[in-house]
């Protein structure tokens, strides 16, 4: 403890983190076959009773969410289908008739009804009722609307609303009508056009340089130009260079170099250099790894290694950030179950279970599933994080 007085801020804040999860793992180390299988299984019933009763119901300590409820509906439904369930007809028809009512009649969707309609909540909502599926769903989705929506949000004057150095990106986009320029804005945009099949040049025009000038000298991307290197930006922007096919822009072997390095000695991900490892990171940064293995393998340096992160990372799912009573998953051991983490956490475990698949007809080993077929998990498409049976089913609505 004398030590803990000498070191700074951070240093303590790491410490007490590695403190919390090598307890964890040691008490998992010592404990006996049968409860080292139940300290990995997932529990899917109690996920599943923390979800469903999340979607009917939630307490008021949420009303700060109250911009944010496409984005609730999202990470509870996402989570249950990753679990390979599904919510009843009548939960069903209650979330497509909300989520109705946060659609704009000039297209996209708002927070919450009547609210100012947002590209993340308009991401949110499309990722809502793909993975909810079925014609009352996706034909719910005014996709012409939404077409001027996304034209609108393309800036074709950005530079005039932020810092100095993006003048010369003049056609980015928008989260919302007068609102900030960031690389979210792009993936979320490019991620509802081409779920949606309404991508074309002009929404797609000018993004490849923007987001090329958020790669950073560290190798990751940041939120916007000159930002610090970030998971969750870097999922945004090597994302969408792979939907708008100018991946080949990026320098990839210095991405994934940063990524690779966020996988601290707990074996979880932070989001940037020097900070605390956290669980959704587990997604926003493994999927980098993943997609880029896959479609860039021949290109890359260290392919094993990259592997051999992505399996390490499912050893500190399950045990680690489980939430000790009841279900949902949690950022760390410290922290208090959400529904954000519980999508993120679960997300990045699917990601891990199926990257060593050849294809995503191929299910996943026994021996790369962490606690066995017990745990198992729905794959998810890499770029859009819907499960892969929900797209699929999308696309041919969409596209045919
Ligand atoms: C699709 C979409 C909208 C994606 C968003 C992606 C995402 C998770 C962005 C992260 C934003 C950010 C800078 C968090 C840092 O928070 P912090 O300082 O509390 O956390 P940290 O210490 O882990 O960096
Ligand atoms: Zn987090």
């Amino acid at each position: 403890m004398e030590e803990l007085s000498r070191i700074t801020v951070s240093q303590r804040e790491q410490f007490l983190v590695e403190n919390d999860v090598f307890g964890i793992y040691s008490c998992f180390n010592a404990s006996d076959f049968a409860s080292q299988k139940f300290l990995v299984e997932i529990q899917r019933d109690k996920q599943l009773d923390y979800l469903m009763d999340g979607l009917r119901k939630l307490s008021p300590s949420f009303s700060s969410l109250d911009a944010n409820r496409p984005w609730i509906c999202y990470w509870i439904l996402h989570s249950i289908a990753l679990l390979g369930d599904s919510v009843d007809d009548e939960l069903e028809n209650n979330t497509i008739d909300f989520l109705g009512r946060c659609q704009d009649s000039d297209g996209g969707y708002g927070g919450g009804p009547g609210q100012l309609p947002h590209l993340a909540t308009t991401y949110a909502a499309v990722n809502a009722l793909v993975t909810l599926g079925g014609d009352k769903a996706l034909s719910s989705i005014n996709r012409e609307k939404m077409s001027c929506f996304l034209r609108r949000m393309k800036d074709t004057n950005g530079g005039f609303s932020i810092a100095l150095q993006i003048l010369t990106y003049s056609l980015i986009i928008r989260m919302h009508d007068m609102g900030e320029i960031d690389i979210r804005a792009c993936y979320t945009a490019i991620s509802v056009a081409s779920i949606l099949n309404i991508m074309d040049d002009e929404l797609t025009r000018g993004l490849g340089d923007y987001i090329l000038s958020c790669q950073t000298y560290e190798g990751g991307i940041g939120g916007e130009p000159g930002s610090e290197a970030h998971g969750g930006y870097t999922y945004c922007g090597l994302a969408t260079m792979i939907l708008i096919n100018e991946v080949d822009r990026l320098n990839l072997d210095s991405l994934m170099n940063w990524v690779v390095h966020r996988q601290g000695v707990e074996m979880g991900f932070q989001g940037r250099t020097n900070k605390l490892v956290d669980g959704c990171y587990t997604f926003w940064q493994i999927q980098g790894i993943v997609t880029e293995s896959i479609i860039h393998l021949p290109t890359l340096t260290g392919g094993c290694n990259q592997y051999l992160t992505a399996s390490g990372c499912r050893d500190m799912c399950s045990c680690a950030l489980r939430s000790v009573h009841g279900g949902g998953f949690r950022d760390k051991p410290s922290k208090s179950r959400d529904f954000y983490h519980t999508c993120y956490c679960l997300s990045g475990l699917s990601v891990a279970q199926h990257a060593w698949s050849k294809d995503e007809d191929t299910p996943p080993l026994t021996r790369d599933i962490l606690g066995g077929y017990a745990n198992h998990l729905e794959p998810v498409h890499l770029l859009h994080n819907v499960v892969m049976d929900q797209y699929n089913e999308a696309i041919e609505f969409f596209f045919h």
